[in-house]
């Protein structure tokens, strides 16, 4: 399987970085993009496919993802991605003088939304390794017994 990240694909296809596109030309100019990029690797077969957390926000974003893949939604705590990106200064969205509360405020308001993935996957506290095991064994059991 291969992989692609709709977030590279912005920015390779815009030549842009994401940050760049936030700050000159907003956050809706940006989800646009994004839209773009998650209709041409819906397309793809055999592909692993990561996407930028904001992707579930848009219906069709998912109704894409999902009429030809599985959509995985791996969960942490807020307390656990602030830990893990709190310090990253690429992220537009968590520029904010309290990231841990933007963290938690967007979790919550987005917390319907990934709900509507296929498969939830708890990533506090597991390694790599424990996480791409249940991945793998849920994909497995899902491909040899669709739905
Ligand atoms: N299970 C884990 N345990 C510890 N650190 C992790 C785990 N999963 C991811 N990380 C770390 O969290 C950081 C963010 O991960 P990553 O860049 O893959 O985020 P992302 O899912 O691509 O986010 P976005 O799509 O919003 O850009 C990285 O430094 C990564 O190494
Ligand atoms: O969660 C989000 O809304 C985002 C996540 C990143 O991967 C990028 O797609 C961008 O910074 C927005």
């Amino acid at each position: 399987m291969r992989y692609v990240d709709t977030d590279d694909i912005v920015e390779r296809d815009s030549g842009r970085h994401i940050s760049d596109i936030f700050a000159e030309d907003g956050e809706p100019a940006f989800r646009e993009l994004e839209s773009e990029a998650v209709c041409k690797v819906s397309k793809l077969h055999n592909h692993v496919i990561a996407t930028g957390g904001g992707v579930v926000l848009k219906e069709s974003n998912m109704t894409e993802l999902k009429r030809n893949g599985i959509v995985f939604c791996l969960t942490a705590t807020a307390e656990e991605i602030y830990r893990r990106v709190g310090h990253q200064t690429h992220r537009p969205l968590l520029q904010d003088p309290d990231p841990l509360a933007k963290i938690q405020s967007m979790l919550a308001e987005r917390q319907p939304y990934y709900a509507d993935a296929d498969h939830m996957i708890r990533t506090t506290g597991r390694s790599f390794g424990e996480i791409i095991t249940h991945i793998k064994r849920v994909f497995t059991k899902r491909i040899r017994n669709p739905k």
